[in-house]
């Protein structure tokens, strides 16, 4: 059956390719900052504050926002890093967003899009990214190997992001030092906070740093989350749609 992420990966493919085509060369000699450094010096839960304009299970959820204003919110209320979504045909997000956001924000920036190919990986680094996504359940072994390697050779982290048990078992065989486990069925949009508990209680929680995502949305959840061993958090739509975001984003930050 195909799922949300097969029709974005499919865009994707256009995008890279008309990407390759155009003229542009993504250089740059700045040093990323390390999300990794920072979650283990953490005493309190890491953070993973997100930019988040729209989104496929949701639809439109704060298209007003002003990313540099929303993520500069985070970044003083102790957020650790900020996720910028770049895909704009799902996400109604921009890489000018994450530029913008570079400018005027110090904490490191997650450049949140679906990579399948390295220009990607050059684009983000080139645009204030300091850490990128790479989704299992879009990339084969190869292409999760190559594209892991190309970023880690440009100094930048790596989110490796997994559903369930056998794309866990792939990150682990890529020796990831940050996994992210979704919590959003890719079928049918549910989250469920209990595919972390399960995930996390049959993978040594010492192997990596892993990253509880989506449907997190209280100080309960973010206790919850801890509990079973997950060393950070990635919240969007809870944030976007906060009438007091600086509240929300200091409500998340459990102490370990
Ligand atoms: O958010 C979606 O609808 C979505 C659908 C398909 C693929 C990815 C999707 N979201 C990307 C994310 O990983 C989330 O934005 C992130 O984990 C934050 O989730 P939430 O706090 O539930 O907004």
């Amino acid at each position: 059956m195909t799922t949300i992420l097969d029709k974005i990966i499919d865009k994707k493919r256009e995008e890279v390719a008309l990407l390759k085509q155009s003229a542009l060369t993504y250089k740059t000699d700045r040093t990323p900052i390390s999300f990794y450094d920072r979650v283990v010096a953490s005493k309190t839960i890491a953070l993973i504050a997100e930019v988040k304009r729209a989104s496929p299970s949701k639809g439109d959820i704060n298209l007003g926002v002003d990313p540099v204003e929303q993520a500069t919110i985070y970044a003083d209320n102790g957020a650790d890093a900020v996720s910028v979504l770049t895909d704009t045909p799902f996400f109604k997000g921009t890489m000018d967003d994450l530029k913008a956001v570079k400018e005027n924000v110090e904490i490191p920036l997650l450049n949140k899009d679906f990579i399948i190919d390295e220009i990607q990986i050059d684009r983000a680094k080139a645009s204030g990214g300091d850490i990128i996504l790479l989704i299992a359940a879009a990339l084969n072994d190869e292409e999760m190997h190559r594209l892991y390697r190309h970023s880690k050779e440009h100094g930048l982290d790596v989110l490796v992001e997994v559903h369930d048990e056998a794309e866990m078992e792939r990150a682990l065989a890529l020796e990831a030092n940050i996994i992210g486990i979704n919590n959003r069925d890719l079928h049918s949009f549910k989250t469920n906070l209990a595919v972390t508990e399960r995930l996390m209680s049959r993978y040594g929680k010492e192997k990596a740093i892993f990253v509880s995502e989506s449907g997190i949305k209280t100080r309960e959840d973010a206790i919850r989350l801890k509990e079973a061993g997950a060393r950070a958090l990635l919240v969007g739509e809870t944030l976007m749609l906060a009438g007091d975001v600086a509240g929300a984003v200091r409500s998340l930050k459990v102490e370990l």
